[in-house]
């Protein structure tokens, strides 16, 4: 299994990928093992440590939705596990964190660009649709513009990324109780209406957020790595799984 170092930071600037992502480039490096894989390809390294900083096989994961969503609080909860309260400042154009998942003994990166839902934005992030192994969609249950905006959201990722991209709807702002203004079952409705998991999140307490990017990891590396005869990953299953295993109630 290659191990490498993940590139830590953030960076405004556009992807370095150099084939194109989702891809096996199917290459083999001298004497070095490379892992095939349908994520980044990487030539082996030794595991100098078991920091969560190397990892085997990387996934460009991009969240999506309008602005106000929650795009940048979900990614904030998932990788620094705190919410961002109060003043609300919206993305300027895209930028993105990296977290290392242990998934099944694999270290899964997930590069995660956090978009900006502002129209003004849109040709530029258009551009980064692409390489993206994964969409996160999101809408806020809060708002019903929102929700009415995913059908047009999803125009736009079947125009603009990868047709094998693993997509999954998240109903944001589940915590917001008083304020909700779309039902679970509309946005369990729309998902299956057009054949994508569906799920509820909080960036603010933290539902499913874990699991949200967790499965969509456990998805790409299933996808990547499975054996011929491995059973097929369900991803909606999952996560109805993983709900009622943590007896969740929403
Ligand atoms: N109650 C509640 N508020 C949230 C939640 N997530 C985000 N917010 C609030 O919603 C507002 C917008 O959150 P952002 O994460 O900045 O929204 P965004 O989707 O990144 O917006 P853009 O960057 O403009 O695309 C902020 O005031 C957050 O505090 C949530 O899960 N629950
Ligand atoms: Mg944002």
């Amino acid at each position: 299994m290659s191990r490498k170092k993940a590139v830590k930071g953030k960076s405004s600037s556009p992807t370095t990928t150099g084939s194109p992502a989702g891809k096996p480039n199917g290459k083999t490096a001298g004497t070095r093992s490379v892992v095939h894989t349908n994520g980044m390809v990487h030539p082996s390294r030794p595991p100098l440590s078991n920091s969560s900083e190397f990892y085997d096989i990387a996934f460009k994961v991009m969240l999506v939705g309008d602005s106000g969503v929650g795009k940048t609080c979900l990614l904030v909860r998932f990788k620094d596990g705190a919410f961002l309260a109060g003043s609300f400042i919206s993305t300027v154009g895209i930028d993105f964190r990296n977290k290392v998942l242990n998934i099944d003994g694999v270290k899964v990166k997930l590069q995660i660009w956090d978009t900006a839902g502002q129209e003004r934005f849109r040709s530029v992030t258009h551009a980064y649709y692409r390489d993206a192994h994964a969409l996160l969609l999101l809408f806020d249950v809060t708002n019903k513009t929102s929700f009415d905006n995913i059908k047009a959201w999803l125009t736009e990722i079947h125009e603009y990324a990868q047709q094998d991209a693993v997509l999954m709807l998240l109903g944001n702002k589940a915590d917001a109780t008083q304020e909700r203004v779309v039902k679970r079952e509309d946005g369990e409705r729309l998902a299956r209406e057009f054949g994508v998991p569906y799920m509820e999140t909080s960036a603010k307490n933290g539902l499913n957020v874990e699991l949200a990017f967790t499965a969509v990891a456990k998805e790409l590396k299933h996808r990547s790595m499975k054996e011929p005869n491995d059973p097929k990953f369900k991803l909606q299953d999952y996560v109805n799984k993983e709900m009622k295993s943590a007896g969740c109630a929403c």
